[in-house]
């Protein structure tokens, strides 16, 4: 009975066995087949970045919006306390990059993704359809334009090789404030540094070119193509007003579009002209630089110019791509644009920080009189042997960036993980150069103009201008899109400056001829109410520096000006460079 009433056990416990076997072989395929569902969460979850309240359906937060762009977006950004900040720019969904950090983190681990550009209806037609490189998308004929341009076109060997071109340039900027100042007058900075810099841009690329060609027409003309570049176009961003040409940006650029077209067609026709017959001695780089040891005379000779580079490369069946007319055009149209106004813009910042920092202003006058003193003006070579100049610069590219916002494209298909957010596939990027130069997190007293900070020794002395490895500083951009002309901006700005300090005195008045002794630095009209303590700009009483940066290219366009100068005060002891103005500056 015992044994009979014994016996279920084994199979009562073998039962169990098999069922438990057989639960959790089935537990364990739910679960396996569950994985295979839904792949594993990542290990940290994502969100994406904060939003700024107020999106509207249609134009989502494009109405809150003012120029200029970087302030507005900095603005939106503080209040969101989000160094990346997603907003909707009509249909166009946009993050914002405000601190060093994320924008370090998008260059070092997204460069790629985000190396395309918008390209809308207005920079396309100027482009001849995505020719050149500034408003191409990102990829094998990208790459190459941008090899050719930063190991040509503009390499440091052809910027050395053009100095002499650029000095020529500045005689008639020299000469319109020394004419301005003999007659009393005061002096529209503003309009002259522009003309300027845009003068020496087009010659160096076309030295030769007539004054029809690369004269007082060049200059209207680039002025108009910028100014376009640079306009906001809301049709570019909401849907419904595709093609409606409602701001009447795609008639103007169309006008002006052949108007530079006619002048590129000029400049080459000249150029293949020359070159057909034999004239323009050109001198090779290395020639000139032999040369330059043995006979300076021979440096007068042509050398070669950044459009003899490009039709040369045109005329090299070997090359890995073939350049059309179209991308020497496009080419041209890129550099002249993306050159002139950033460069012209920080000359005028970099004069009126001088201007309200007196102390900094004598030290860099002391410097150049030390270094060059009275014989001569100061002049690119000088540059190594003035680091308090090149501090300065430095200083004014971190308050001032002449390209305060730089606008990339993600063409990544798949999402991008940046800090804790998460970016949504082909998005545009910001990134907001301007706020990251004013970074509390990096900058002691960001706000305060102190040129010492960039001098050997000073707390951001290391900082590497280029983005390279440190991002808190990144007036050029950063990664594969980082501005190819750098090197060149670097010799010429701070050599424009040192010549206008060297040679001038220099007095702010107001609009009824009233010294006021400050440049008012308060960028636009449209001071956002709410600016955070440590980017908010003190408004001085005084002439105003007016630039408003438009939406979306990040190339400001100047607006009015900032400089009413009195005529040229106090000479004394400085009238050898007046008169030294006058020789170098007769054409
Ligand atoms: C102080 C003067 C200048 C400043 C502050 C400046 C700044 C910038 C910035 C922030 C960008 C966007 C970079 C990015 O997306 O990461 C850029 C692009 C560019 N810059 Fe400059 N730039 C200056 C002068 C020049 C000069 C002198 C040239 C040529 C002559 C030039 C040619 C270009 C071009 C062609 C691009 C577009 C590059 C591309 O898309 O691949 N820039 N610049």
């Amino acid at each position: 009975m015992a044994m009979e009433q014994q016996q279920p056990l084994p199979t009562f416990l073998a039962l169990t066995g098999v069922v438990t076997l057989l639960l959790l072989a089935l537990i364990n395929h739910l679960v396996v087949s569950s994985r295979r569902r839904s792949p594993s969460p990542p290990p940290l979850r994502r969100r994406l970045p904060p939003s700024p309240p107020g999106g509207l359906p249609v134009i989502g937060h494009l109405h809150l919006l003012r120029p200029p762009a970087h302030r507005t977006f900095h603005d939106l950004a503080s209040r969101l306390g989000a160094p990346l900040m997603l907003i909707r720019l009509g249909s166009t969904r946009c993050v914002v990059a405000s601190s060093a950090d994320v924008a370090g983190e998008l260059i070092r681990h997204h460069d790629a993704a985000i190396s395309g550009r918008p390209v809308t209806a207005v920079p396309r037609l100027f482009s001849y359809g995505s020719a050149g490189f500034a408003f191409t998308p990102y990829g094998a004929r990208w790459r190459f334009l941008r090899r050719l341009c930063v190991s040509e076109v503009l390499c440091p060997r052809t910027v050395e090789l053009l100095r002499p071109v650029r000095r020529a340039a500045m005689a008639p900027l020299l000469n319109a404030v020394l004419a301005a100042s003999e007659r009393g007058e005061t002096v529209n900075l503003t309009r002259e540094l522009i003309r300027f810099s845009i003068a020496s841009i087009v010659r160096m690329v076309a030295t030769d070119a007539p004054a029809s060609v690369a004269g007082e027409a060049a200059e209207a003309v680039v002025k108009a193509v910028t100014e376009l570049l640079g306009a906001f176009n809301v049709e570019d961003y909401v849907p419904l007003c595709r093609g409606l040409d409602l701001q009447g940006l795609r008639r103007k650029a169309a006008g002006v579009h052949r108007r530079f077209d006619a002048l590129l067609e000029q400049m080459i026709r000249h150029k293949e002209e020359a070159r057909e017959g034999g004239c323009g001695a050109i001198v090779e780089h290395e020639q000139v630089q032999d040369d330059k040891k043995q006979t300076p005379a021979a440096t007068r000779k042509r050398s070669k110019d950044l459009l003899d580079i490009l039709m040369e490369k045109a005329e090299d069946d070997a090359a890995e791509v073939k350049l059309t007319r179209e991308n020497i055009k496009a080419f041209i149209t890129d550099v002249v644009t993306a050159g002139s106004d950033s460069s012209a813009a920080t000359v005028e910042w970099m004069l009126a920080e001088l201007i309200n920092h007196p102390e900094a202003m004598d030290k860099v006058r002391e410097e150049i009189d030390t270094v060059v003193g009275d014989d001569r003006i100061v002049g690119e070579a000088d540059l190594p042997r003035l680091p308090y100049l090149q501090a300065t610069f430095k200083e004014t590219l971190r308050l001032h960036p002449g390209a305060p916002v730089a606008h990339r494209v993600s063409s990544s298909t798949s999402e991008m993980a940046v800090g804790e957010f998460t970016v949504p596939p082909e998005t545009a990027v910001f990134i907001n150069v301007w706020a990251i130069g004013r970074d509390p997190a990096y900058w002691e007293d960001p706000l305060a103009f102190s040129p010492e900070r960039f001098m050997p020794g000073g707390a951001a002395a290391g900082v590497e201008p280029r983005g390279g490895q440190n991002f808190q500083f990144m007036p050029f951009g950063g990664g594969r899109r980082g501005c190819p002309g750098v090197g060149l901006a670097q010799q010429s700005v701070p050599a424009v400056v040192a010549a206008l300090v060297q040679c001038f005195d220099w007095v702010v008045v107001d609009g009824d001829g009233g010294e006021t002794g400050l440049v008012d630095m308060d960028e636009s009209e449209v001071a956002p109410a709410s600016a955070p303590s440590h980017c908010s700009s003190e408004p001085v009483p005084g002439g105003r520096l007016g630039r408003v940066g438009r939406m979306p290219t990040g190339l400001p366009v100047p607006n009015f000006s900032p400089f009413r100068r009195s005529g040229c005060m106090d000479f004394a002891g400085r009238a050898g460079l007046r008169s030294y103005a006058l020789i170098e500056t007769t054409p």
